[in-house]
């Protein structure tokens, strides 16, 4: 059967800069999986590209079937997506943002599901101030709800921990658990092999821009990583 996620050689250039270079990488439904690496090994750009936001330069990239080059429409519909950074407006409020998520995902009831998330998230008594003035975690815990709204096939969250508190950590561990009891496919970037190693049954490491590892997660230990990593 083929992967949810089944990405073949993939190779990403901006200008004289090789972002990613020849990565293959392939994740199932049912399962969550860790990208690891350290800062520029192609993490971020990799997700971007599963997301629909970057094209590939070149090599093959499905998700769910769909080939990201080809309708980068149809594979934006399938994925949730928790960007690095950025993604939220400044003068809107939470709950503006989950209308306008739902509006773009045409979905008919979410308010129950939005609250709800909201609250799991230590938001729901800020739901209804402008995000400008959120700090760093809060717009983290906010990015992985939107993310997770609409129950998507393929879930990608690019470094979801970062800054984040233990109720969000424990809330985005919450999130992975239930998607994944839902069967959909998740990948999840972070530095935190602790966290990885919660959150996931998988994991792959990425160094320069190639995968250099592929494991079960519970095989990765800190000396195996920190080896993996120079
Ligand atoms: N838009 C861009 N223009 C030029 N270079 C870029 C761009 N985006 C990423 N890069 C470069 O590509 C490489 C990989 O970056 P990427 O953000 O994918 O790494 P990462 O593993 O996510 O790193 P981090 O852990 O720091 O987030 C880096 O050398 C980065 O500087």
């Amino acid at each position: 059967m083929t992967p949810v996620i089944d990405i073949r050689d993939l190779h990403v250039r901006f200008g004289e800069v090789e972002a990613v270079a020849g990565i293959d990488l392939a994740a199932d439904s049912g399962r969550a999986t860790a990208l690891l690496g350290r800062n520029g090994a192609g993490k971020s750009t990799t997700m971007k590209v599963l997301a629909g936001v970057v094209p590939p330069t070149s090599g093959t990239v499905l998700v769910a079937g769909t080939d990201v080059a080809a309708d980068p429409l149809a594979v934006k519909r399938t994925v949730g997506y928790c960007p690095d950074v950025g993604g939220l407006v400044p003068r809107a409020t939470p709950w503006e943002h989950l209308q306008l998520t739902a509006r773009l995902r045409r979905m008919p009831e979410w308010e129950t599901r939005g609250r709800d998330l909201l609250e799991r998230f230590g938001l729901g008594d800020v739901a209804h101030r402008v995000v400008g003035g959120f700090s760093h975690g809060m717009s983290r815990r906010l990015s992985v709800v939107l993310a997770a709204l609409h129950e998507p096939a393929v879930l990608l969250l690019d470094e979801p921990f970062d800054g984040v508190d233990p109720i969000g950590v424990e809330a985005t561990l919450e999130v992975v658990a239930d998607a994944r009891a839902r069967g959909a496919c998740i990948l999840l970037s972070t530095h935190l092999r602790d966290l990885a190693l919660e959150a996931c049954a998988s994991a792959i490491v990425l160094r320069g821009g190639s995968s250099v590892a592929e494991m079960d997660a519970v095989e990765l230990t800190s000396e195996t990583y920190r080896a993996l990593l120079d």
